[in-house]
């Protein structure tokens, strides 16, 4: 049987350990990602969703644990070895992508990323025709506006942006941080409904952390709720579709005092 394509066992996280300040972020963590699977993440402040990204990722080293992608031990490479087979997207629209540089140069160092070739000078035509299929798909007219430095682009135009360079190299496994949090409803709704379109074309495994319900319903086969450094509830592939928003605040409901700490934003997406 193969590997599964991301495992985590008993992943702990602690801040500051042994100060006062001491912060348990992750409690003995477990959880396994199949290939393609797609899991989003919800729960409320401070649960520890993004720090299971960080650990993931490799930007925060894990106190206890193991993490494997495709059954090989990773847990002690640090992120930049992990670069070339983990693609992240941040809230942040800023975060992806290199402002002084134009759309076709952004493109070309996501494509080149983790292949040790660097940033090449000159985009051959096949690439620069690629590019331009791609960025067509998303609808915003980028298609034409090649050599237009990204820092003229608009948050959403820049999101899309991020999520197709972080995609279209098919990362081993994607990570989404609440990437569409930023955005207006409208392109929040256009940038979810380009992760769903791109995670299934390159038929990716991902992990997805949002506080819209709605959305993390809409998106992936899976679903995980955390609270306080633990997975609490999941829904798993097959049951998924059937879920809805009142399920999902019930569950949120079983934790004393999630109900209070989750924001107006969470229920209402
Ligand atoms: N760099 C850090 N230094 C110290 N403590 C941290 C750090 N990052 C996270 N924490 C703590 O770890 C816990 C989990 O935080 P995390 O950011 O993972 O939660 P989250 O579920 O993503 O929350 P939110 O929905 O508010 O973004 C919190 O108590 C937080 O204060």
């Amino acid at each position: 049987m193969s590997h599964p394509k991301l495992e985590l066992t008993n992943i702990t996280k602690v801040f500051y350990p042994h100060t006062v300040n001491e912060r348990i972020a992750l409690k003995s963590v477990s959880l396994t990602l199949r290939e393609g699977d797609f899991v989003t993440i919800i729960g409320s402040n401070g649960a520890g969703k993004s720090t299971l990204l960080n650990v993931i990722s490799g930007a925060h080293r894990s106190e206890a644990g193991i993490l494997r992608v495709d059954g090989a031990d990773v847990t002690r490479l640090a992120d930049h070895q992990r670069a070339r087979y983990i693609s992240r997207v941040f809230q942040d629209p800023m975060a992806g992508t290199s402002p002084h540089m134009t759309i076709e140069q952004n493109l070309s160092m996501a494509l080149s990323r983790g292949r040790r070739r660097g940033l090449r000078r000159g985009v051959s035509a096949a690439k620069r025709s690629r590019f331009r299929e791609e960025l067509a798909a998303l609808e915003l007219g980028l298609e034409d506006r090649l050599g237009v430095r990204v820092g003229m682009l608009s948050g959403g135009q820049r999101q899309a942006l991020s999520l197709l360079m972080a995609t279209f190299s098919e990362p081993e496994i994607l990570l989404l941080d609440e990437h569409t949090a930023a955005l207006d409803p409208q392109r929040a709704a256009l940038v979810t409904r380009l992760t769903g379109e791109a995670v299934a074309r390159h038929g990716l495994t991902a992990l997805m952390v949002t506080h819209n319900m709605e959305q993390a319903l809409q998106l992936g086969n899976r679903l995980i709720m955390m609270h306080e450094g633990e997975i609490i509830f999941e829904i798993d592939a097959g049951a998924k579709e059937r879920a809805t928003v009142p399920d999902l605040l019930a569950e949120f409901g079983k934790v004393r005092g999630a109900t209070e700490a989750l924001s107006d934003r969470t229920l209402l997406g």
